[in-house]
C-alpha cells in the first residue's frame, strides 16, 4: 500500500470521477474505462440514491471497478464505507460531516490511505485535518441534482475561504462543475475539480473527461 503524501494527493485530486451504478444508464465498468482514457486522476465508488445495488452486488461492483483502477495505477476511493474501502483494498475513504469521524475512519484505515473529507467552512476543514484528513471535499459550488441533501450552494467562494484562512491541504471542489465553471473552482484556490454528471452523464465520456483535464491543468479555457 503506497503513503499519500501531500503532494501525491494534490496530483490525484486534479480531476476526479465520482459515480455509481445510479449515475449513469451505462455499464460503469465501460464508463470508468472511457473516463481513465480521457484522463480522470482519481476515482470514487458512490453507490447511494434511488435504486443504488445492495449487498454481493454492491461488492460485486467495488471489485470490478476497483480492478480498473488498480489496472490503470489511478487511485480507487470508497464513499462512506470504511469497511467496503477495507475489504475491496482501496486506496482510500472519504467521510461527510454526517458519516463516521473523521478520526475514527483514519484510525481504521491506517495511515498507508487517503482520507477525504467534506467541509463546508474553514473551521470544518481545520477539524478535518486536525483528525488526520489528507484532502477536504468542499462544495457545491453550484447547483447539483446528483445530491439531493447537497448543503447550501458556496460557489468558489467557499474554497478562496479556506485559503483565506490558512488552510493549506489538498482541496477539491464538488458540486455542479461543468466544463464552463471548472476553471473558476480552480482559479479560487482548489487543486482539482471533482464531478459526476459532467462525465458519467456525457454522451461522450472520453471526450468530457479530456475536456475537463484540459481545463484544470491550463491548458483550455
Ligand atoms: C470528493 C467528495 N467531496 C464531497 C463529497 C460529499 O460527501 P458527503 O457530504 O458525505 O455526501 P455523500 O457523497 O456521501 O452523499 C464526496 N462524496 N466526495
Ligand atoms: C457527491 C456530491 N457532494 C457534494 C457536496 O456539496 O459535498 S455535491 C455532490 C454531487 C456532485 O455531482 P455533480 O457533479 O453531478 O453535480
Ligand atoms: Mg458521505
Amino acid at each position: 500500500m503506497r503513503a499519500w503524501d501531500t503532494e501525491a494527493v494534490r496530483c490525484a485530486l486534479r480531476l476526479y470521477l465520482v459515480m455509481g451504478s445510479v449515475n449513469t444508464t451505462r455499464d460503469p465498468v465501460e464508463v470508468l474505462h472511457q473516463a481513465i482514457a480521457g484522463g480522470i486522476t482519481m476515482f470514487q465508488f458512490r453507490e447511494k440514491g434511488t435504486g443504488a445495488l445492495a449487498g454481493e452486488a454492491r461488492v460485486a461492483l467495488a471489485w470490478r471497478l476497483r480492478k480498473v483502477c488498480s489496472q490503470h495505477r489511478v487511485p480507487f476511493i470508497v464513499n462512506d464505507d470504511m469497511e467496503l474501502a477495507v475489504q475491496v483494498e482501496a486506496d482510500g475513504v472519504h467521510v461527510g460531516q454526517g458519516d463516521a469521524d473523521a478520526a475514527l475512519v483514519r484510525a481504521r484505515i491506517g495511515e498507508g490511505r487517503m482520507l477525504g473529507v467534506s467541509a463546508h467552512s474553514a473551521l470544518e476543514a481545520r477539524r478535518a485535518v486536525q483528525a488526520g484528513a489528507s484532502y477536504v471535499g468542499v462544495g457545491p459550488m453550484y447547483p447539483t441534482r446528483s445530491k439531493a441533501d447537497a448543503h447550501a450552494v458556496l460557489g468558489p467562494a467557499g474554497v478562496a475561504e479556506l485559503r483565506a484562512a490558512g488552510i493549506a491541504v489538498p482541496v477539491v471542489g464538488i458540486g455542479g462543475i461543468a466544463p464552463d465553471t471548472a476553471a473558476a473552482v480552480m482559479a479560487a484556490g482548489a487543486d482539482g475539480v471533482a464531478v459526476i454528471s459532467a462525465i458519467a452523464g456525457a454522451a461522450d465520456v472520453r471526450a468530457a473527461a479530456a475536456q475537463l483535464a484540459a481545463i484544470v491543468s491550463g491548458e483550455q479555457a
